[in-house]
């Protein structure tokens, strides 16, 4: 295998093919390797050949195409063309349960998958983000179905993937990578692996370190983004603008306090700390907490909202709020976890009409005029790059009443003529 990996012969399989599956079978094809990408959603798997991404990502497009019409990059939905392979890479999601337990039946499906198709010899990288003992526990169901023995007749790994959409062809080279062997030599083997496109540092340790890491990497932030959330609640009982109090501690040598705003969404920062303190979750009260205060800020998003309505006296019944952005965060396709949605399902009975506009997802209006036309309130939900330039003289003269509620700080200067309220702004 370790020449196969010098030699760039060796035969990858890629399990999953989204947000992360999707751009690491893309690094592999484009360094050489021979990639085969196993996807269930047969609309993904077609439009992947066709050299189209499903997902918004910078600098995508390119790189899939070269990837592709180089012919290193092929997807299917068939497991008969994932058979043999020398590494399989794991990428499939781990959301949680209603009851905010794992889910881990798509990982489960993914690992029976491999290891009716793996061979003696190969090597099994597990990429989603993990309970922990998960890996261990994988191994297991490899050796149960397979009859070979894993660390012997087979190397396994949890090798957590740390890009952030937005960055992600940047972060997938220049970011440092954790291989948590079953083995040592598993991480050494998966080390040389990921060396091909990899030139951030690297580090083996042992597969539950890895995932334990990883879950608290994404809690910390969390938890951070929780107390800068507080420190908004306080900057509205003070009076005082919170952007400004946070950039000036900041300015302290020890400090970096987060961004507070509308809410904390995507696939993972909502869901890891659970994995993290899950099955004996009761017993972490700063994590769970801190997961109560960011799920809580929608709903101060809509009493701002309501303020403001009250100081026109418009009944919320009979307003019309026009939402700006779904996405979980600015520039991004992804309404998963969305604090945008929250927001749309903690108003949607109270008011007249909900409306939403986000230029990444469809399903929404055209247009930020379509949206605002005879609107009482937009509701600022997601930092894309599109709202910051905004000319609100000019919209504001579409809108019924001038009201602009900003989650997420995109307003630098409240426009003249509304009223405007945004979350750590201030009074309200
Ligand atoms: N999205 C991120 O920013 C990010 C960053 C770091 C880590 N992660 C972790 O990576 C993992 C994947 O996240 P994602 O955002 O790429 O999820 P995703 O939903 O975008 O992609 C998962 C893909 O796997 C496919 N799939 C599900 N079960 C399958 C199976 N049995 N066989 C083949 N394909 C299957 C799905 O159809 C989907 O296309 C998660 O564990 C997540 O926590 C995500
Ligand atoms: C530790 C870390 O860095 N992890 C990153 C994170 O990436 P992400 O794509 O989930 O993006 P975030 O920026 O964390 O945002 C999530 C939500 O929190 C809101 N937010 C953010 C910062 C803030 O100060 N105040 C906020 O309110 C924001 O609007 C959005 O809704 O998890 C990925 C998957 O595991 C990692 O791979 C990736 O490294």
């Amino acid at each position: 295998m370790e020449g196969g990996i010098e030699k760039r012969t060796a035969e990858i399989a890629v399990i999953g093919l989204g947000y992360i599956g999707l751009p690491t079978a893309i690094m592999f094809a484009n360094a050489g390797f021979n990639v085969t990408g196993y996807e269930i959603r047969k609309e993904v798997v077609d439009k992947i050949n066709s050299g189209e991404a499903h997902i918004v990502e910078p600098e995508i497009d390119e790189l899939l195409k070269n990837a592709v019409e180089s012919g290193r990059l092929r997807a299917t939905s068939d497991p008969e063309d994932i058979r043999g392979k020398d590494v399989y890479i794991i990428c499939v999601q781990t959301p949680l349960n209603e009851d905010k337990t794992p889910n881990l039946s798509y990982l489960e499906s993914a690992v029976k998958t491999v290891a009716k198709a793996m061979k003696r010899g190969s090597l099994i990288v597990i990429e989603s983000t993990v309970p922990p003992l998960t890996t261990v526990k994988m191994a297991k169901l490899i050796e149960e179905i397979t009859g070979l023995k894993a660390g012997e007749d087979f190397y396994m790994v949890h090798a957590p993937e740390r890009v952030m959409p937005g960055r992600i062809f940047k972060e997938l080279v220049y970011n440092s990578r954790i291989f948590g062997g079953i083995t040592p030599e598993s991480a050494e083997l998966a080390e040389k692996l990921y060396r091909s496109f990899v030139k951030g540092q690297t580090f083996k340790t042992n597969s539950t370190v890895s995932e334990v890491v990883k879950l608290m990497e994404n809690t910390f932030r969390d938890v951070n983004i929780a107390l800068a959330n507080e420190f908004a609640y306080l900057a509205h009982q003070y009076g005082i603008d919170a952007f400004e109090a946070i950039e000036l501690a900041n300015t302290h040598p020890r400090v970096k306090i987060h961004v507070p705003g509308i809410g904390v969404g995507g696939h993972c920062l909502p869901k890891d700390p659970h994995l993290l303190v899950w099955p004996a979750r009761d017993d972490f009260g700063l994590i769970r907490l801190a997961r109560e205060v960011n799920d809580g800020m929608p709903l101060l998003a809509k009493d701002l909202l309501f303020e403001a309505l009250k100081t026109v006296n418009l009944p919320p019944e009979k307003a019309v709020v026009a939402v700006l952005g779904l996405a979980y965060k600015g520039d991004s396709d992804d309404t998963r976890n969305s604090p945008a949605k929250a927001f749309v399902e903690a108003v949607e009975e109270d008011v007249a009409e909900v409306r939403t506009y986000d230029p990444f997802v469809e399903g929404t209006h055209g247009s930020i005029e379509d949206v605002l036309e005879g609107a009482d309130a937009a509701v600022i939900a997601t930092d894309h790059s599109e709202f910051k330039s905004l000319n609100w003289e000019e919209l504001g003269k579409l809108m019924r009443t001038r009201i602009i509620i900003d989650g997420r700080h995109v307003v630098e200067m409240p426009p003249e003529g509304f009223i405007f309220k945004g979350i750590g702004r201030g009074e309200y």
